[in-house]
């Protein structure tokens, strides 16, 4: 590999490159980040994930210069930043940590617009980032613009930190266990937001969790670090799920790698099945006579533009007693869209009352059903795949075994 980004290659080109990075904090005996070589390519996901105080936040600290390294190099896009001017180079790099960071006395729109007045745009063009922002974080500009941080939940608070760290429109992210103390249902919700938000901006990210199952679902790839941020192994999800480089890995990785590979495929990859629907104006006659030929327990009654308004059982038709079917049954609960992982399916299939996730597109629109037999057949695929690699015991056969759930991105 050479100093500089291969002109015209996307993919590979170093964004963000560390070299022999060290910090030894002053009246420390060893250094916090010892000797850290590293290459992030521009437009992937790099998850720094490790024990407590092995570096992480030193090492993303030293990146946008809060932390200045005792020696080492930071390259960003091909050009030595390591004593460019600290404030210059944030404005290129978006930052969003855990305990967001909101000015209080701060409305959203002041709070995002924080780094645009520094770089002195217009109040038009202001006021317009903001708003497409808040929309591109699903939070309507109307509603929130005026609002101050403390009138936002916690999960509307790290969106709006978000919107922030994208105001300027940088080239990298740095995000620090940016939702690491958010609920674990809303912090699903924000990890998919988050991915569906990266396919359009396709920024480069170095992401900070203690969670390994988080980075398995949002990383690209993942360095998995030991104290004084140590590479122990750096690689995509899948190859250290199926090989971990040793025991430390191993047990970082924890018990159950093959339920935790349900993180690394998605709704889309895997064949949706279809259910019995009836539009909203179906009677409850024509519905039973719709259940009846079908081998479900329920129907699903869609609107005219084609979303799931209600679930109907045969009890609930016989029930009916002339109400239209909007009224009777209950509102879908296990709703996902296709860029959910599987784990994400599972997760809301088991707590639904039928037993299956109905599946929408981005506008709400009802593409097919995942039930828990496709999701079996999806870990037995990927354990019959994991066993004839070990079998094999070669390197064809494991890349044959990681290449089915490889392309989980597209
Ligand atoms: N300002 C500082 N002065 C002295 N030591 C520090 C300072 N900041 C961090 N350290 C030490 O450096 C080491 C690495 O800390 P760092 O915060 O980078 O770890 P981390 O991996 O991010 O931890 P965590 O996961 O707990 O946030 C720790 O031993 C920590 O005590």
């Amino acid at each position: 590999m050479t100093d500089s980004p291969t002109p015209g290659s996307h993919t590979d080109r170093p964004m963000i490159r560390l070299e022999h990075l060290t910090k030894t904090f002053p009246g420390q005996d060893r250094p916090a980040v010892d000797d850290l070589t590293l290459d992030v390519r521009a437009g992937e996901i790099v998850i720094l994930v490790g024990p407590s105080g092995c570096g992480k936040t030193t090492t993303m600290k030293m990146i946008n210069r809060i932390i200045e390294p005792t020696s080492g190099r930071i390259v960003l896009d091909g050009e030595d930043v390591t004593h460019a001017d600290p404030d210059q180079l944030r404005r290129r790099i978006g930052y969003v940590i855990q305990q967001i960071g909101l000015f209080p006395h701060m409305t959203i729109a002041d709070n995002i617009a924080t780094v645009p007045r520094l770089l002195g745009w217009d109040r038009q063009r202001i006021a317009d980032r903001v708003d497409e922002l808040l929309t591109t974080v699903r939070m309507d500009p109307a509603e929130y613009r005026d609002r101050y941080p403390k009138e936002l939940s916690g999960g509307q608070r790290q969106r709006v930190g978000v919107a922030r760290a994208l105001s300027a429109d940088p080239d990298v992210m740095l995000m620090d266990e940016p939702f690491g103390a958010i609920d674990p249902i809303t912090r699903d919700r924000l990890q998919n937001e988050f991915l569906r938000l990266q396919a359009e901006v396709r920024k480069t990210i170095v992401f900070v969790t203690h969670d390994i199952d988080e980075a398995i679902k949002m990383g690209d790839r993942i360095a998995i670090l030991r104290e004084g941020s140590e590479v122990v192994q750096y690689d995509t999800p899948e190859t250290i799920l199926t090989h971990p480089a040793d025991g430390f890995v191993r047990d970082f990785i924890g018990a159950g790698a093959s339920l935790k590979r349900l993180n690394l495929s998605r709704v889309r990859d895997i064949e949706l099945s279809p259910w019995a629907t009836v539009p909203e104006g179906t009677s409850a006659e024509e519905a039973l006579g719709v259940l009846r030929s079908s081998p479900g327990s329920a129907v699903l009654v869609l609107d005219a533009q084609g979303r799931p308004r209600r679930w109907v059982g045969r009890a609930d038709l016989q029930r009916a007693d002339g109400r239209p079917l909007d009224q009777v049954g209950m509102v879908p609960e296990a709703v996902v869209e296709p860029h959910a992982t599987l784990s994400d399916a599972l997760n809301e299939l088991i707590t639904a009352r039928y037993s299956i996730a109905t599946v929408v597109d981005g506008n709400g629109v009802y593409q097919g059903v995942v039930d828990i037999d496709r999701i079996t057949e999806a870990i037995r695929t990927m354990r019959s795949d994991d066993q004839r690699a070990a079998r094999l015991g070669l390197d064809d056969g494991r890349d044959e075994a990681a290449g089915t759930i490889r392309d989980r991105r597209r």
